[in-house]
């Protein structure tokens, strides 16, 4: 870090006079060194222990000198003059936005302020850029805006002028804007030197939250020079922080910048669960800047634990909502949306948009002359599958040309990968693998980016294989299977399952590389990772080649055309590398009970045991290896309440089961998992050991947190009053309905649009006109169109509407539903009947917010806030191509499912009360509920949910005068 030369003018006497009164330990920590470090600097020359600053610390000290910083403050206190009364009686509210993330009320008053000549000491002029310059960068991302904003007052903060505590604030925004995901303004050493410059006059005086600022921007600026340890050490001066910080925008800061570090620590379930939380806790305070953020991130996350593209897209599409409703520049977080979009249209075999979407990003990156590093996986891997090794040579030498000033030696590294990618694809194992291992030295000498490292050990195990080094390519396997039990990833243990199925084909064991790959390709068919699957298809096809099965041939060429017609590259042909014979192949298993033996339950523990899988995932996993198992049986999962009483979590409901088994999850839940249909002898013997097993990986999965992007956990308690004032009719008793109603409330300032999916008669329109009610547009109209009530022809004419004459019977104008509904809510019900040739011009509305009427040569610009619902599984639709995809993912910006009646039964009893109370004539006494009737009423499954049980208390009240007291026979409930 430090040496004898180089003094440039840093000799022991500057150090000194920079040091003052401080003493060395407090010296050597505003600088980030040791204090025998400066003890080293202030011995003279010939002291064979001198040693003199270099580098980032040299920089530093150089910036504090020509700063003219002293440690001791360098103005007398009555240079400064401090804000007068009126200026800082009008200022502190403005600012105290800021803490809340009300920023569009902060933007307002700040300007209004300056507008009104009120500010007129330079203090108070400062803290007002401050102010402004804080929201553009916390609120919006955009730290440009802030630094013109903040930049005249700079020179002030050094002059020792301005207040001391405006100057700190001054200090501490600036080394955040120093520190920005920006190659134009990103400087270490003016970072370190406003955090010096904060730090001389926090040595006075204590301001956690300042304090904290600072070490956030610290912690920017290790993450961007991508060195992991400086990262980890920065972290461990910021976490201690936190209990002290009380400004609710400061905390989801830090939470963030946390989240972030343990990703980079390879804690990928915390980072998951924190990002969720950031994501959530910014939601509930309207911050949208950090809720975008943290959606895209979390997007990454889930993909990495082998979640659907679907549900991907979903965050994705979430995130952007959020940025485009905060008014957020594009910046870092842009780009990571962009890559988890592209991640997960490249699961979906759809290269060219997420080549689109890769291309829009690296547009974002050029203009912040950002590193294109982050992008560099999903580019990598387009290039790869869709056998563009031309354009992936350059995309590496692109990477390898970039000189800006964030994370350069780390591009270097990835730009080394691509090549090692490149090489690999293009049948140069060998090659590949040097690189591969050549980048996995660089980045353990830049202190082991592990993202970077994860994808060296787990492509170079391929490389070792495809080069026939089979002893190079198990140690290579181990590392990477110790490197993802720490770093778990479904996606990349999925991945490493075929690399090592490749290995064992190599090694003479065909069967068990078979199991291998077919674990993977099972744990891919699971997770919608379409073109993973079809690589290992093809690879397994090749193993049966390699075994001598005569259906190998036709196995290949179908998997040739799947890849073909997929836009996909066929991969090399590995068993090349064969080097002995292979003995004669194995004949194929008997079909039916005899193949169940030890051997049979390789491949489902191995689906099993995929470490980094969620709650869902498993539950399906487990359902898929039982059906797997058991051809012709159709399995269920269960969960069970502490009366026995069953929910079903997975698989058909209908019938009987055949045999069941219970199991818990450790966590408190039990499972019943049940099978319909003729089982073998031992059967049931498996099923239990399947089950334990699941319960294990439940267990995992839980406590480390890979758990679904559920709807936020409602902690509503007091303002529950207040929503049901808000919402009157809508009855909300069960926890699953207060969460729902929580839920509804936070969508009220946002457009997003929303598609409600229940059973019939659950409540999706109420839900519908609860979101109509809540939000922003109440007073606007609210307008209902059922699709399933249209006949066809008519349909494009009611939606989008017609002018007089554009067909015949069209004799006035018609404005079409969505123009009636201008400035308010549409609410489009049974979306699932949407005819196929109208789902585009849907589409075009709800992404340009214009509609073509009928005969009409202009678009009409609509303001319209769409909500969808559907009692149909649209995923289903779009599968039977009844649906269009690209409509559906447009659909699924917020989902919101309302749960069966069955499924929450604490609502029984308060509807039926809410339905006798409106049924009753007015003037009269409502009757009550007598106890055989209220047991008869929560007795009962409601398949016709909500609306059965109107009809229910509408038919007990039907007959004759009132009764005082309505009991189970009036109710004649059916059976
Ligand atoms: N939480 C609730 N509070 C009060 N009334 C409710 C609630 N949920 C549903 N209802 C009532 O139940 C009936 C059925 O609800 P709704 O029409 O919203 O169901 P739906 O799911 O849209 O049905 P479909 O799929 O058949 O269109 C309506 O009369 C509605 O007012």
């Amino acid at each position: 870090m430090e040496e004898k030369e180089e003094p440039r003018g840093l000799g022991p006497d500057v150090i000194r006079a920079l040091r003052g009164e401080q003493s060395r330990a407090a010296f050597a920590r505003l600088l980030g060194v040791t204090p025998l470090t400066v003890y080293r600097w202030e011995l003279p020359d010939e002291a064979p222990q001198a040693r003199r600053p270099r580098g980032r610390v040299a920089q530093a000290l150089r910036n504090l000198l020509e700063g003219g910083v002293t440690p001791a403050p360098h103005a007398a206190p009555s240079q400064r003059q401090e804000l007068r009364p009126e200026e800082s009686a009008r200022l502190m509210p403005c600012l105290a936005h800021l803490k809340r993330a009300e920023w569009r009320a902060a933007e307002e008053e700040l300007l209004a302020l300056l507008a009104s000549g009120i500010l007129r000491t330079p203090g108070a002029r400062a803290l007002m850029a401050v102010g402004l310059a804080y929201l553009q960068r916390w609120g919006r991302g955009d730290a440009r805006s802030a630094f013109a904003t903040l930049l005249p007052h700079l020179d002030e903060a050094s002059s020792g002028l301005l207040p001391e505590s405006v100057e700190l604030q001054v200090h501490a925004l600036a080394a955040h804007l120093y520190a920005s995901p920006d190659g134009k303004l990103f400087d270490v050493a003016r970072v370190d030197t406003h955090v010096a410059r904060a730090e001389a006059l926090l040595a006075t005086r204590d301001d956690p939250e300042i304090r904290c600022h600072l070490r956030i921007a610290e912690l920017a600026t290790a993450f961007y020079l991508g060195e992991a340890e400086r990262v980890a050490r920065c972290t461990g001066r910021l976490a201690p922080l936190l209990p002290s910080v009380t400004d609710p925008v400061l905390r989801l800061i830090v939470e963030d910048a946390l989240a972030h570090e343990a990703t980079i620590r390879g804690e990928s379930a915390q980072a998951t669960r924190r990002f969720r939380e950031v994501a959530e806790g910014a939601a509930r305070m309207g911050y949208t800047y950090l809720e975008a953020r943290n959606l895209a991130f979390l997007a990454q996350r889930r993909l990495e634990e082998a979640c659907e593209p679907a549900e991907a897209l979903q965050l994705v599409r979430r995130a952007r909502e959020a940025a485009y409703g905060g008014r957020m520049v594009r910046g870092f977080s842009f780009i990571f949306a962009a890559r988890a979009e592209a991640e997960a249209l490249l699961r979906l075999t759809r290269f060219a948009e997420a080549e689109a979407v890769l291309d829009e990003a690296d547009a974002v990156v050029v203009e912040l002359s950002w590193t294109p590093l982050h992008l560099a996986v999903p580019r990598v891997l387009v290039g790869v599958v869709t056998g563009r090794y031309a354009e992936l040579r350059r995309y590496a030498a692109r990477l390898a040309a970039y000189d800006g000033p964030i994370q350069r030696k780390l591009t270097g590294a990835y730009a080394l990968f691509a090549e090692g990618m490149a090489d690999l694809a293009e049948g140069q194992p060998l090659r590949a693998a040097e690189r591969l291992a050549e980048t996995s030295a660089r980045v353990a000498e830049l202190g082991g980016w592990p993202f970077l490292r994860r994808e060296c050990l787990v492509y170079e195990t391929a490389a070792r294989a495809f080069a026939g080094q089979l002893a190079e390519g198990r140690v290579l396997l181990r590392r990477a299977r110790v490197f993802l039990e720490r770093m778990p990833s479904a996606g990349h243990s999925a991945i490493l399952n075929r690399f090592e199925g490749m290995l064992l084909a190599l090694e003479g064991r065909p069967r068990e590389a078979r199991e291998q790959m077919e674990a993977s390709l099972g744990t891919f068919r699971l997770a919608g990772d379409v073109s993973m699957a079809l690589f290992t298809r093809h690879l397994l096809a090749l193993v049966a080649k390699l075994e001598g099965d005569p259906a190998a041939e036709e196995m290949l060429s179908a998997s040739e055309a799947e890849l073909r017609r997929a836009g996909m590259a066929i991969p090399q042909d590995f068993t090349r590398a064969v080097t002995r014979p292979l003995h004669a192949a194995t004949a194929p298993a008997p079909p039916g009970p005899l193949r169940l033996g030890a051997e049979a339950l390789v491949v489902p523990f191995e689906r099993l045991s995929v470490r980094g899988m969620g709650t869902s995932l498993l539950q399906r996993e487990l359902l898929g290896v039982v059906e797997g198992l058991f051809p012709g049986c159709s399995p269920r999962l269960e969960e069970l309440d502490s009366q026995g009483q069953a929910t079903l979590l997975a698989g058909s409901a209908s019938v009987p089961v055949t045999d069941e088994v219970e199991f818990g999850d450790g966590c408190g839940r039990r499972l019943r998992l049940g099978v319909v249909g003729p089982l073998p002898s031992d059967g049931r013997a498996l099923l239990t050991s399947l089950s334990r097993l699941s319960g294990f990986a439940l267990e995992v999965a839980a406590l480390r947190g890979f758990a679904e992007v559920e709807p936020p956990a409602s902690n509503v308690g007091d303002v529950e009053s207040e929503r049901d004032a808000e919402l009157p009719g809508f009855i909300a008793a069960s926890p699953a309905m207060k969460r729902l109603r929580a839920e509804l409330a936070r969508l009220s300032s946002s457009r997003a649009t929303v598609i409600v999916t229940g059973e019939s008669g659950s409540g999706k329109e109420l839900v519908a006109r609860a979101i109509h009610t809540l939000s922003t547009r109440s007073q606007r109209p609210y307008v209902a169109f059922n699709c399933a009530a249209v006949p066809r022809e008519l349909f494009e004419g009611q939606l989008f509407g017609y002018r007089r004459g554009a067909y015949t019977g069209a004799t006035t104008d018609h404005p079409g539903v969505i123009r009636a509904a201008h400035g308010g809510t549409l609410f489009l019900d049974e979306i699932g009947e949407l005819p196929l040739e109208v789902q585009p011009k849907l589409l075009r509305f709800l992404e340009n917010g214009e509609v073509f009427p009928l005969g009409e040569m202009r678009p009409v610009e609509v303001d319209v806030r769409v909500v969808t619902a559907t009692h149909r599984d649209l995923g289903q639709l779009v599968r039977e191509g009844r649906f269009r995809e690209d409509l559906y993912y447009r659909l699924q910006v917020v989902p919101i499912r309302v749960p069966p009646l069955r499924e929450r039964r604490e609502d029984v009893v308060a509807l039926a009360k809410h339905f006798v109370r409106m049924l009753t004539p007015e003037g009269q006494e409502p009757p009550q509920l007598g106890p055989d009737a209220l047991a008869a009423l929560v007795a009962h499954p409601w398949p016709g949910n909500v609306r059965e049980l109107r009809n229910v208390i509408e038919r007990s009240m039907a007959y004759g005068p009132l009764p005082a007291v309505l009991g189970a026979e009036q109710m004649r409930i059916a059976g």
